[in-house]
């Protein structure tokens, strides 16, 4: 066993005494409605909040009492947290079936921290790599940096999957509004030739950098992407030596880089330390650094480290990360949540449940403990969202009325970075319109409307049993007084560190993917027997079989 994993850890959970009590006292928090428990306590909407780093959390809607809190940070304490938060900064080898630490705090650790991975500070070699990015971002930014012909880069297109572009292309819409206006920020993810052809289409080569984004370098989709955007270039342009004006890496893979003919100094590097769907801040966010220049990118890191270092140092009972992650143990395991919706009131977070998905379910997605055993609970809840007010015509009708119970965190800012419509008193009346259902929203799901108020307000009778709204739907709001890099990075860390303790109190690896392995080597097999149009046989299920001859029939029977 490892050293920090502690005893209770290690125990199966559900026989530890805080998940017993917890599960006594749900029967308790189920038969409350959260009526009763604001009309108990007037000042609860005020005292079940929390605030770091520039953002308010309000989780006085969530059904839970004091003794439910109370109960949570006992199983905190008991499955080692505050252990095993210290084991993550100072770079233990937490992701234990990779033998890896998970040291993505490193990222945005301050020049003069001290942070040692195998003996080695790597807080020198993380800003080295900041100051390389910051060189080349300026490069591209002020024209400096020309294309094979001489022309400046307008476009930048970024090649990667998963946390190679999930993060990269998140950070970039959501701060949209500090990029250089003339640049223009493409992404490209998916093996579907659209993806590329479409991105490429209006586009000029000769104007034209691509990012090649993957920690592994050898991503069928991203190499595959790669290759063919080398081959548009070069035709465009009409010679392979573009290639080095035109092309840079993001990688920890220098061999792999080299092989695809990328010059290492034109590579930016990161390490295995850094997981995929915790690499948005390293060289990964090279993209999002050239959109929004060197200087918002280390304001974003700052927004990172404010919200780091209230996860290391602050108590568990005011600590978000802990709060949010508990809360999403109680709602999963406790209240029978088996989903988690994201509601961003702000356009430009619209990518943002897309990134908490791979964050989340890639992460917790396990069925294995730490020790190897079957656990006996349930782990990641699905995560899905879209922004508000969007979601409201579309889904909300399930989140007000229908069977499941669905937690939400609502997600929204005080301040617009677009005042279109400002009103007589100063604030921008648009805006106003967006928040007011946002806070609507929270109201109208834990409060509802009782078929007495429907019938009061004079509805048929034989309609109002359809016009009522049980209500005790749980949410959580976070709020923040404006979006920038800053609030940005440490709405994403507070995030990352929930993650984290859900998968500590689970006591699974939150850092590992093998999962996702599977799906990659099947893939690769059936994709060189669909290379080979007349391989006679096939030896897949029925299924697989019927479904690879009809494509194979069809496809050479297309013009
Ligand atoms: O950055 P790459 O090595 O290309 O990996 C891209 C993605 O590959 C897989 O899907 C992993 O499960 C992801 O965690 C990773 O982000």
């Amino acid at each position: 066993m490892n050293d920090f994993l502690s005893e209770a850890a290690s125990a199966d959970l559900t026989r530890t005494p805080a998940w017993q009590a917890l599960g006594a006292h749900h029967t308790h928090v189920r038969a409350q409605h959260l009526r009763e428990l604001f009309a108990q306590d007037p000042q609860r909407g005020e005292r079940l909040t929390a605030e770091a780093a520039g953002w308010y959390l309000d989780y006085s809607k969530q059904r839970v009492t004091d003794e439910t809190l109370r109960l949570l940070l006992a199983l905190a304490e008991q499955c080692g947290l505050p252990a095993r938060i210290a084991a993550m900064f100072r770079g233990d080898a937490i992701n234990t079936t990779e033998h890896r630490a998970a040291l993505h705090t490193a990222l945005r650790a301050p020049e003069g921290t001290q942070i040692l991975v195998d003996g080695i500070d790597v807080v020198p070699e993380v800003h080295a790599v900041l100051r390389r990015m910051a060189a080349f971002a300026d490069a591209v930014r002020s024209g400096a940096w020309r294309g094979h012909s001489g022309k400046r880069i307008r476009n930048i297109v970024n090649i990667g999957i998963g946390g190679s572009d999930l993060g990269p292309v998140m950070a970039y819409e959501a701060l949209r509004h500090y990029s250089q206006r003339d640049l223009c920020c493409r992404f490209v993810s998916n093996v579907d030739a659209t993806a590329l052809a479409e991105a490429t289409r209006d586009l000029d080569a000769a104007e034209t950098l691509f990012i090649v984004c993957s920690k592994t370098f050898t991503t069928l989709e991203t190499l595959t992407n790669a290759h063919a955007a080398r081959a548009w270039c070069v035709a465009q342009l009409g010679d392979e030596a573009a290639v080095a004006r035109h092309f840079v890496a993001v990688s920890t893979n220098a061999e792999g880089v080299a092989k695809f003919g990328i010059a290492p100094k034109n590579m930016f590097e990161f390490w295995d330390w850094v997981g995929g769907r915790y690499s948005m801040d390293s060289a990964i966010g090279l993209s999002l650094m050239v959109a929004i220049g060197p200087e918002q990118f280390r304001d974003m890191l700052a927004g990172f480290h404010a919200m780091d270092q209230h996860f290391q140092s602050a108590p568990l009972a005011q600590n978000l990360p802990v709060l949010i992650g508990l809360l999403a143990v109680w709602n999963t395991n406790f209240l029978g949540a088996q989903t988690q919706a994201v509601l961003p009131y702000a356009q430009y977070l619209s990518r943002f449940p897309a990134y908490l998905q791979q964050l989340t379910m890639e992460s917790n997605g396990k069925h294995m403990t730490l020790d190897g055993a079957r656990v006996g609970y349930a782990t990641s809840p699905i995560v899905w969202g879209e922004p508000g007010t969007n979601g409201q015509h579309s889904f909300y009708q399930l989140l007000h009325q229908g069977t499941p119970i669905v937690p939400c965190d609502f997600i929204g800012f005080c301040q617009t970075l677009n005042p279109l419509a400002p009103d007589a008193s100063g604030s921008d009346s648009q805006h106003n319109l967006l928040m007011a259902n946002c806070f609507a929203q929270t109201e109208a799901l834990a409060f509802g409307r009782t078929l007495q108020q429907v019938l009061a307000g004079g509805a048929d009778p034989a309609v109002a049993p359809h016009r009522s709204f049980e209500g005790n739907r749980p949410s959580s709001t976070l709020l923040a007084e404006r979006l920038t890099p800053h609030s940005l990075g440490a709405l994403v860390a507070l995030y990352e560190h929930s993650v984290f303790t859900q998968g500590v109190v689970w006591n699974i690896d939150s850092f590992d993917q093998w999962g996702v392995e599977l799906g990659k080597v099947l893939a690769g097999t059936t994709a060189k027997e669909l290379a080979a149009l007349d391989a006679p046989q096939l030896a897949h299920d029925s299924s697989t079989n019927a479904l690879m001859q009809r494509y194979r029939k069809l496809r050479k029977e297309t013009p």
